[in-house]
């Protein structure tokens, strides 16, 4: 049995923690699945690809409108996947062959990990012997995986998930898609700019219902003129017919069939904290499966770290990259931890239109009780909005109308993640909205000139 100072599991986030910083530790890194984790393999990095591409697809038929004619002749679905995923397969491989031949501290262990001790773990691979390793120190970095509703014939018909769907032989000409959140919202708007036709299904009244309320439903209203989108479904079986897959639903208006030759399902994700066997150690997990930590990413147990989307509430890569430095530190200064900071978690839904949010919505502030004012500010009435001809997008605030602090930012519209950035860091430093307004230049005619009128809109005294 080996024994090391420190034994991670999952080589997504948890993969860099070790640095130089860790030389002189002996560290065992176990991984599962592909080097590299989520991100990078099958979430964040690929989708991103896909969506700058789509948005190239989409542009002949938004530049009519504006007087510019042109044409799609094509999307080469092939040769779009290929540089893709010929760009970041290198990457995972090279990540690994460096962690296997260039980490002279670091064993790699190909396999699932699972506790069979406080602080012993054995990892089985396929085709490999089982083997038994103990650790002064674990982290627990293992991440989240989709699910699949239990619905008769769902497990059957060869549904596809955000792991397999970007890796499709062809573009296909129908897909159905049951879900109404991120994942649905970004590759509705990948394989609907291709030229697949979307059947969005999905159970609540609306797409992307945790946004503020005005967003979601402005959201809601232009994906349901781009796709068919049927709300408050419940789908009641799935079954496959020669190439097409059906999914039967149950809604306002009473029974629906959705076809396509591919079904993707993006209906959430779970933490992996069923596969770890934690009952042998002693953490304890909440009752959707994340891993119970503190804010130093403590769990129950001395020694015994979590991270990332197998303990947060917000799955979301930013928020496991901080959280990885925050454990990082903590496991080399146990005398001075730091604590991870959860106050104003953004997040960007890479559709079209983009969706930005960070801090509260409307609807939370009421139901809280709290003090608070608000403003819209369209994209029509800023000066780039004319350039774009947008008529649809906004930025929402909501402020504190005692000491003008911003309790929530909403955006909704033509580069939404970045115009975020500014309010994210006037939330993260506690900037008043009317000095944040007022005390700094905005680049005319620029698109940050929304977030400009957005803050002055604010009701705020002085
Ligand atoms: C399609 C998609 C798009 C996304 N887009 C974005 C985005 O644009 N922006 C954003 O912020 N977030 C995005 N996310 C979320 C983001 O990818 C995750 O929040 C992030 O990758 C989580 O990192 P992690 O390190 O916690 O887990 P992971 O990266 O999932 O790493 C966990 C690793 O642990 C391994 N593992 C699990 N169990 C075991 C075990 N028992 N033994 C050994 N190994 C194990 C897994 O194989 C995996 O490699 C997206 C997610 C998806 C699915
Ligand atoms: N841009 C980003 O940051 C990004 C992109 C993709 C994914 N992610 C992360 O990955 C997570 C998972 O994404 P996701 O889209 O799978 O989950 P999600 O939680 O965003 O959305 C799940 C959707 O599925 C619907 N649903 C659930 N069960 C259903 C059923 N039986 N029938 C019909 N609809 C059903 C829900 O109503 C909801 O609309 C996200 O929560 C997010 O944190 C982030």
């Amino acid at each position: 049995m080996q024994h090391f100072d420190l034994a991670i599991v999952g080589t997504g986030s948890g993969n860099s923690i070790v640095d130089e910083r860790f030389a002189d530790w002996n560290v065992a890194l176990i991984e599962r699945g592909t080097f590299g984790g989520t991100c990078l393999n099958v979430g964040c990095i690929p989708t991103k690809m896909f969506v700058h591409t789509a948005e190239l697809a989409g542009t002949p038929a938004a530049s009519a409108a504006l007087g510019v004619d042109s044409e799609l002749h094509g999307v080469r679905w092939t040769e779009v996947r290929d540089r893709i995923f010929g760009r970041i397969d290198p990457i995972a491989q090279g990540g690994r062959r460096y962690r296997i031949d260039g980490s002279p501290n670091v064993t790699v262990f190909e396999g699932t990990g699972r506790f069979v001790g406080e602080k012993t773990l054995t990892v089985t691979g396929q085709g490999a012997a089982e083997q038994t390793i103990t650790a002064d120190r674990i982290v627990l970095a293992a991440g989240s995986r989709p699910v699949l509703p239990a619905v008769p014939g769902m497990a059957d018909v060869g549904v596809h998930t955000s792991d397999t769907i970007m890796r499709l032989e062809r573009l296909p000409e129908r897909m159905v898609i049951v879900g109404g959140g991120f994942i649905a919202a970004e590759l509705a708007h990948v394989f609907g700019s291709f030229g697949t036709e979307i059947t969005l299904v999905t159970r609540s009244g609306a797409l992307l219902r945790q946004e503020d309320v005005d967003v979601s439903r402005r959201f809601s209203e232009l994906a349901a003129g781009r796709w068919d989108v049927r709300f408050d479904q419940t789908i009641t079986s799935v079954e496959r017919q020669g190439d097409l897959v059906r999914v039967h639903s149950q809604g306002p208006d009473g029974a629906s069939c959705a076809e396509g030759e591919v079904l993707l399902v993006a209906a959430g994700r779970v933490p992996n904290s069923d596969l770890l066997r934690l009952d042998r150690t002693g953490v304890r997990t909440h009752a959707d499966g994340r891993v119970v930590v503190d804010e130093y990413q403590r769990t129950d147990v001395e020694g015994i770290w979590a991270l990332g989307d197998l303990s947060s509430e917000h799955q979301l890569k930013h928020v496991a990259n901080h959280e990885t430095r925050i454990v990082q530190h903590n496991l080399l200064h146990p005398e001075s931890p730091r604590a991870s900071d959860h106050r104003f978690v953004p997040h960007a839904v890479f559709s079209a239109p983009q969706v930005a949010s960070v801090g509260i919505s409307e609807q939370e502030a009421k139901i809280r009780g709290l003090r608070h004012v608000t403003a819209i500010q369209d994209y029509a009435d800023i000066a780039y909005g004319w350039a774009m001809e947008d008529t649809t997008g906004f930025c929402k605030l909501i402020a504190d109308p005692e000491d003008g602090r911003l309790l929530g930012a909403h955006i909704i519209g033509p580069q939404a993640s970045t115009l975020i950035q500014p309010l994210i860091q006037a939330m993260s430093f506690g900037l008043d909205a009317r000095r944040m307004a007022r005390e700094q230049y905005w680049i005319h005619p620029a698109m940050p000139e929304l977030v400009e009128n957005a803050l002055l809109k604010l009701p705020l005294p002085g």
